[in-house]
């Protein structure tokens, strides 16, 4: 079976957008049509922009080198929060795209620049919560407020406006709705009709995706066998020349050449791309004719794309496994252009109709995300910067990524109960947990880097939680520090996959050892995240999974792992009402049947940051339970699953590399003379994790 057939996941999802079932040809014929002076600094300037440090940037084309791989031995720096925030100093900027425009202004400055009255925002007093945040309702529960006119998004144009309209919406809500959706388009924007607007935007979408799964599937049963899209065909002849020659892909050893010769000129990598794109979705047709190797195409293309979009080469590839060849090509795609602003509503300080009101009257011009948030805006532009409004230095809002709601809603935490954010700075879900939880009950804010629980303090305190206790350990330490949990968020350190749009480094800075010492990582923290919920708990007894990335390894791996090594917990719907099905299948490995219920984010597809999202119920441990286990084990494929016991936290003897590994860090970090590595040892650990 070919490498495509192999990867492809079909799509779960009700809703894609436009984008997304568009082939790529289009998108590298549309770059072939910018200028060309542009064109041919794209790849450098795309590596220039790695934060903070252009001369990591090295290989690139026309003779300019792009970064070499990293060579990076620290866990810590292999992880996104310490190179976005080391010092702890993005207050309230969690999971928020770079946005210079609509966010610039740091929090000093915004303190000196404010002169406000904090009156007029009608600020309750913290001991009196607003209802929970599912009882709000923009909108249409308040008919006799004046409608608020949203005269600039009538009149201005967005600067979003080349990019998918809305964040993703569901897929459950439209068609019910149509005819109120359809209905006073033409009329302004208020706040009384914001909400069906957003349903009417979420409807059309819905709409849209319907048809184009119906062309696509169309095409598809029009007998392109290949199964990938059909619509260059006419195209074929045409593009098979280029610049009148016909095109032919070079041998290893010509793009070797090619390399040392300082990186082929990016036209000739648009036109590369575009080829094998189009050869290998139309294989059957194309392929043979070609003369050449299916896995030739591959790894010309993806030499292109780590070059095209300066990544490393093994991270493109990584990346590019993922999807099915034309959608590998949007999702790069989608990793160059910013996720919309959006912020939440802190429901302890205000609602979200105020919040919208007020910040309107102050140039802003937003919409809700979508239906599936009720506390959620989308920010389109704005005349103040949106991090030093003194509605946010009120502690009305926080600026946070519409993917980073996800587990929170997924988790649900309730009212009065005793909840553990195990990695938690800086603050985002925390705070969005206290709010629904109407500063009840307690949670215990942990991050185990001291310079994050700064930024992570300072948002407890701006957005007014008082149920917050904010601490400090290695989450591994947990359930020892303190147990029994009702609920327990691991929103788990990770490469930051789904995030390079606003952190670029992550293309060159990420080598195979990074994500095997993250995976591991993630491993140990997920059991004693597990091991930290009380399974008796009378209204939870639920653990949330999530990251920011969509590397297999560190998501569907770890809970597959998770599962294996807790027999007492389950996989349960996230009920999150989009996102794709997690992988039950992914390059030779096999995943528990229920780790479809988890789910993946995409930004070509949800226009929202890379994200994951797993939701586990924590049952008591039974003997059954243990026998249980002890029978698996005896059922698994020789070599394939690890051991599962039930008492023994990790398998020291695996363990045993990454524990030395990490006593090499410590001692460096005291100055202390290091032990050279063990290369048998290391090797080993390589080896297995990788397996
Ligand atoms: C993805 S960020 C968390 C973002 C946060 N949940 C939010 O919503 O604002 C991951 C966090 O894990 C923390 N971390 C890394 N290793 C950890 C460990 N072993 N135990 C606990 N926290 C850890 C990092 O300091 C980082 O703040």
């Amino acid at each position: 079976m070919g490498r495509r057939a192999k990867n492809k996941q079909g799509d779960p999802t009700p809703i894609e957008s436009r984008e997304n079932t568009k082939p790529s040809q289009k998108k590298l014929g549309k770059r072939k049509a910018e200028p060309e002076a542009d064109e041919s600094k794209r790849p450098a300037k795309k590596v220039k922009e790695v934060a903070g440090d252009s001369k990591k940037s090295k290989k690139s084309v026309n003779g300019k080198k792009v970064a070499k791989k990293s060579t990076k031995e620290d866990l810590k720096k292999a992880t996104s929060w310490d190179e976005e925030d080391a010092d702890g100093s993005g207050d309230g900027w969690e999971d928020v795209a770079e946005n210079a425009d609509l966010l610039e202004g740091s929090d000093d400055e915004a303190f000196e620049g404010f002169t406000g009255d904090l009156d007029e925002f009608d600020v309750e007093g913290d001991d009196s919560p607003r209802p929970p945040a599912q009882e709000l309702d923009l909108g249409s529960d308040d008919e006799d407020e004046e409608p608020i006119q949203l005269t600039k998004s009538k009149s201005k144009k967005s600067k979003q406006a080349d990019r998918p309209l809305k964040i993703i919406p569901t897929g459950s809500d439209a068609s019910s709705d149509s005819d109120e959706d359809e209905d006073d388009e033409d009329g302004p924007t208020t706040l009384a009709n914001m909400e069906a607007r957003s349903r009417a935007l979420d409807a059309r979408a819905l709409r849209e995706a319907e048809l184009d799964a119906e062309e696509l599937q169309a095409a598809e049963e029009a007998g392109e066998e290949d199964g990938e899209f059909d619509e260059v065909e006419d195209m074929e002849d045409e593009e098979m020349e280029v610049d009148g020659e016909e095109f032919v892909l070079p041998t290893a050893e010509e793009r070797e050449k090619e390399k040392h010769a300082g990186g082929p000129d990016v036209h000739l990598v648009q036109r590369r791309m575009r080829e094998c794109v189009r050869v290998l979705g139309h294989w059957k047709r194309l392929g043979e004719k070609s003369g050449r190797s299916r896995s030739e195409y591959i790894d010309q293309l993806v030499s292109d794309i780590a070059n095209y979009y300066g990544y490393n080469d093994f991270l493109a590839e990584k990346l590019f496994q993922l999807f099915p060849v034309a959608e590998a090509i949007e999702f790069f795609e989608a990793n160059e252009i910013s996720r919309p602003v959006t912020i939440r509503t802190n429901t302890l300080r205000t609602r979200r109709r105020d919040l919208a009101q007020a910040l309107i009257n102050r140039g802003v011009n937003l919409e809700p995300i979508g239906k599936w948030t009720n506390v959620g805006l989308q920010v389109f532009e704005s005349s103040v910067p949106i991090g030093a409004t003194p509605e946010y230095l009120a502690g009305h809002y926080m600026l946070q990524a519409a993917s980073s709601f996800l587990p929170v809603i997924a988790l649900s935490p309730q009212p009065n109960e005793r909840v553990l954010d195990m990695a938690s700075a800086p603050g985002g879900k925390t705070t969005h947990m206290a709010a629904l939880m109407q500063n009840t009950g307690v949670v215990f804010a942990n991050d185990a880097n001291k310079a994050r629980t700064k930024s992570l303090t300072a948002n407890v305190h701006r957005l007014g939680c008082k149920n917050v206790v904010v601490c400090s350990y290695d989450g591994r330490e947990f359930p020892k520090v303190m147990g029994g949990f009702d609920r327990v968020l691991l929103d788990a350190p990770c490469s930051g996959t789904g995030v390079i749009s606003k952190d670029s480094s992550v293309k060159i800075n990420k080598s195979e050892r990074d994500f095997t010492l993250l995976s591991h990582l993630q491993k140990q923290l997920i059991l004693c995240a597990i091991d930290s919920v009380n399974p008796q708990s009378k209204t939870g007894g639920y653990i949330v999974y999530s990251t920011c990335s969509v590397t297999v390894d560190e998501n569907e791996a770890v809970v597959d792992y998770a599962l294996r090594k807790r027999p007492n917990v389950t996989l349960v719907d996230t009920g999150l009402e989009f996102g794709r099905e997690g992988y039950t299948r992914y390059r030779g490995k096999v995943f528990d049947d229920s780790v479809k219920l988890t789910r993946r984010f995409y930004p070509h597809v949800h226009n929202m940051d890379g994200f994951y999202v797993a939701k586990f119920k924590v049952e008591r441990r039974t003997k059954a339970m243990k026998k249980d286990a002890s029978e698996d084990k005896a059922q698994e494929q020789p070599g394939e699953v690890e051991e599962a016991p039930v008492d023994v936290k990790f398998d020291e003897t695996e363990d045993k590399p990454y524990l030395d590994e990490a006593k090499r860090r410590r001692m460096k970090a005291k100055g202390l003379r290091v032990p050279p590595r063990n290369p048998v040892a290391s090797a080993a650990a390589t080896v297995k994790a990788s397996a």
